[in-house]
């Protein structure tokens, strides 16, 4: 039996989508590091979907169809006005909006690889939507209706300000759309996979995958890491914020990696991005304090930023409020999800391990009548 404590280093399946080697992330074979500088996320979802980079006319295609579904139904919208958005997680209510999308879609159920491949573009085009469109029903704004010219990026920074990105922001945040789009068996992804290996749905899958996403050791960290700066506030605050934080035990989001412990490659990424927009944006204070956190962690407990940690700053200065963080987190990471749905349907067994059971042996049942805790306990 293994022992294994969150099944930390085992290998639980083989997948050719998405590899880390000595602390080296490649997406089908590719270095993070160039697809940060060179691709766009459009680029990305192709290359995790189908294995390969898009020619020319192939990612127009892919462009085409994903501006064409990425109008929602005004129904899904109507609903989530009607949460209880103001004391409600946006994950909890993202988790509820896509399973929704389910039902709207007709073929939900239908199983096999065309209609899976038409249900996920439906998915990753709506995703944004929905997630731009609750980023602003939770300010008390309305929605606003996607463009059909614009980059996948672009138009969500556009449904959500409801003004064009300059370049630069159009870019930046690409760039996030690429860094966080896979990462080989993250804990949502092995969700998704345990999912649909029992040859339940997409939808399903996406759902129980968001469900893992929102938790703080995992993408909801990222949400957290803005609070944090947020509650520093001064960079001269920085060594007793760490000091108290370390004294009582506490995790400090955005640091620590279950399988990098050399550091995250794209971090880095993250960090030159977070340096330009705070200057940018008049605000450098999110990255000095950010700078001296950093430092201090790696002198105290040798803890190294994750993908999480400078995010936080770079999403803060295009506008984007902290709960909205994770969501984001989602909607890049919806194509990663869906690569790996498609690679388990392709080669597919249940997905059911066995646990090593430590508990009480051979216990007699004894009638409620004559029960007392001393022989239950
Ligand atoms: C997209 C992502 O999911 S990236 C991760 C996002 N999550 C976070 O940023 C939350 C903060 N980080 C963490 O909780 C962890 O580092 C995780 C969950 C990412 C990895 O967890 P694990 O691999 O299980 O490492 P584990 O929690 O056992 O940490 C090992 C040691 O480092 C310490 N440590 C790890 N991360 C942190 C942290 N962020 N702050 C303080 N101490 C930490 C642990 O307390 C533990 O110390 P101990 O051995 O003295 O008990
Ligand atoms: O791989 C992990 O455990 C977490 C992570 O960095 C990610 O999902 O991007």
């Amino acid at each position: 039996m293994m022992k294994t404590r969150g099944l930390e280093g085992v290998v639980a399946t083989k997948s050719s989508i998405c590899s880390i080697n000595d602390g080296v992330l490649r997406y089908r074979g590719y270095n993070i590091d160039e697809l940060a500088e060179c691709s766009t996320f459009e680029e990305i979802i192709y290359l995790l979907w189908y294995g390969r980079l898009p020619l020319k006319d192939e990612l127009m295609a892919l462009k085409q169809e994903l501006n064409d579904h990425v109008d929602v139904p005004s129904e899904m919208f109507r609903q989530l006005k009607a949460y209880p958005i103001e004391h409600t997680h946006p994950m909890s209510v993202l988790r509820s909006a896509v399973s929704t999308l389910g039902i709207f879609d007709a073929h939900e159920d239908e199983m096999n690889e065309t209609a899976n491949k038409a249900k996920a573009l439906r998915l990753q085009a709506k995703i944004s939507t929905i997630v731009a469109g609750l980023g602003r029903v939770r300010q008390g704004k309305e929605p606003i209706p996607p463009r059909h010219d614009l980059s996948f990026a672009a138009n969500f920074l556009y449904m959500l300000n409801g003004e064009l990105p300059s370049e630069i922001e159009e870019n930046a945040f690409n760039r996030a759309l690429v860094l966080h789009a896979d990462h080989e068996l993250n804990a949502s992804t092995f969700t998704a996979r345990v999912c649909v290996a029992t040859l339940s749905d997409v939808y399903s899958g996406i759902t129980a995958a968001i469900g893992a996403l929102k938790g703080s050791l995992h993408g909801g960290a990222n949400g957290r890491v803005m609070k944090m700066l947020e509650e520093i506030g001064s960079v001269d605050r920085v060594e007793a914020y760490v000091d108290q934080a370390l004294k009582e035990k506490r995790k400090i989001m955005g640091f620590g990696h279950r399988v990098y412990k050399n550091g995250d490659p794209r971090a880095k990424h993250l960090k030159d991005m977070s340096y330009q927009l705070t200057r940018l944006k008049n605000e450098p204070k999110w990255y000095d304090i950010s700078i001296k956190l950093a430092d201090i962690l790696r002198e105290r407990k040798g803890l190294l930023p994750n993908v999480d940690f400078y995010s936080a700053s770079v999403y803060h200065c295009l506008g984007i409020e902290n709960e909205l963080f994770t969501p984001i987190f989602a909607v890049s990471r919806t194509a990663g999800w869906i690569a790996h749905i498609f690679e388990q349907y392709n080669d597919n067994r249940l997905i059911r391990p066995r646990a090593l059971y430590i508990g009480p042996e051979s216990m007699p049942y004894i009638p409620i009548e004559e029960r007392n805790k001393v022989d239950i306990i």
